[in-house]
């Protein structure tokens, strides 16, 4: 399977480290361009072994799958410059709040399109990745990309309609997680601990509290409950959570995240509706 990568930033680099660590492809089976910033290309083949073009059409040549990696508001000219390339390649976009059907139009024909929303722990093949394929994809071809995305982690296959959801939870997750950590972090230098000691224990709290999640049977407001005694430390501290509306603040943030994806789809409308009047 030879893969094209168009886009080389930080969720390109995370998709090539986690499929090369897994051992599904090998670097010689995957090629990248991106717009202009030749040094990129130069640190990925570096670190990856990958081939790396300026050349859009070279790409798509010698691959079946072309995976959209730029940000949204590129995809434009992406798309538009990579379309007298497409043939029966699978397109397999990774953005957000792009539509397959904004894509489709994008390249002037129902090419089979999967969507997928993974998140950067693909690097270390740690990614929850969600997928939807358009109805031109073969079974094969989800198969396929199905498989690609389980050696980077776990994929949850779903209607296209829940992708902006998606992204908002586990796309974006892991940037709540940092900033929970960055918090941690502060806190605990204002409780006196060294700053090494401090990262360590909180990275293996995480670590074992996510692990306890996945082992165990309990939800996880009854493993909350089992670490609160009463009258003690925790609840002491559970109540400044409350006191300074935590759920609140995470409701809103993935709420927020979800409605900034569905605007990102209009952003994509706009974009078809300038290349059929064009
Ligand atoms: N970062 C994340 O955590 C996640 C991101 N995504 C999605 O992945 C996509 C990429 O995000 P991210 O990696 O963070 O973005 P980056 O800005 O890090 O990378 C974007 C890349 O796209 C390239 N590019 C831009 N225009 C073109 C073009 N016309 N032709 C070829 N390449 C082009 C850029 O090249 P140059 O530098 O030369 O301009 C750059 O290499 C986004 O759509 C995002 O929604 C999805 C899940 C998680
Ligand atoms: O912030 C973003 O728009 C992208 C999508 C999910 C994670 N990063």
């Amino acid at each position: 399977m030879k893969i094209g990568v168009i886009g080389a930033g930080s969720m390109a680099e995370a998709l090539i480290s986690g499929l090369i660590n897994g051992n599904v492809v090998r670097p010689e089976q995957i090629a990248v361009c991106n717009r202009s910033d030749r040094s990129k290309l130069m640190y990925l083949q570096e670190h990856y072994h990958v081939t790396v073009t300026e050349d859009k059409k070279e790409l798509a040549d010698r691959s079946e799958i072309l995976i959209l990696a730029m940000k949204p508001k590129d995809v434009e000219e992406a798309v538009l410059t990579l379309r007298p390339y497409v043939k029966k390649q699978l397109i397999l976009s990774v953005l957000a709040g792009v539509t397959i059907e904004t894509i489709q139009h994008l390249l002037g024909k129902k090419a089979p399109v999967i969507r997928a929303m993974p998140n950067t722990s693909a690097a270390i093949r740690m990614s929850a990745t969600a997928i939807s394929a358009s109805g031109e994809a073969t079974m094969h071809q989800v198969k396929m990309a199905k498989h690609l995305f389980e050696t980077i982690g776990m994929v949850a296959v779903v209607e296209e309609d829940q992708l902006d959801a998606v992204t908002a939870l586990s796309g974006s997750g892991p940037a709540y997680v940092y900033y929970f950590i960055e918090a941690m972090e502060e806190a605990a230098a204002e409780v006196g601990l060294d700053q090494e000691i401090a990262k360590s224990l909180i990275l293996q709290t995480l670590a074992g509290a996510s692990e306890m999640l996945m082992q165990s049977e309990k939800q996880a407001g009854q493993l909350r409950k089992d670490v609160t005694s009463p009258g003690g430390t925790t609840e002491a501290g559970l109540e400044k959570l409350k006191d300074f509306q935590f759920s609140e603040a995470i409701i809103a943030c993935v709420k927020r995240a979800a409605e900034r994806s569905r605007e990102m789809q209009s952003g994509g409308q706009a974009a078809m509706e300038k290349v059929r009047k064009a």
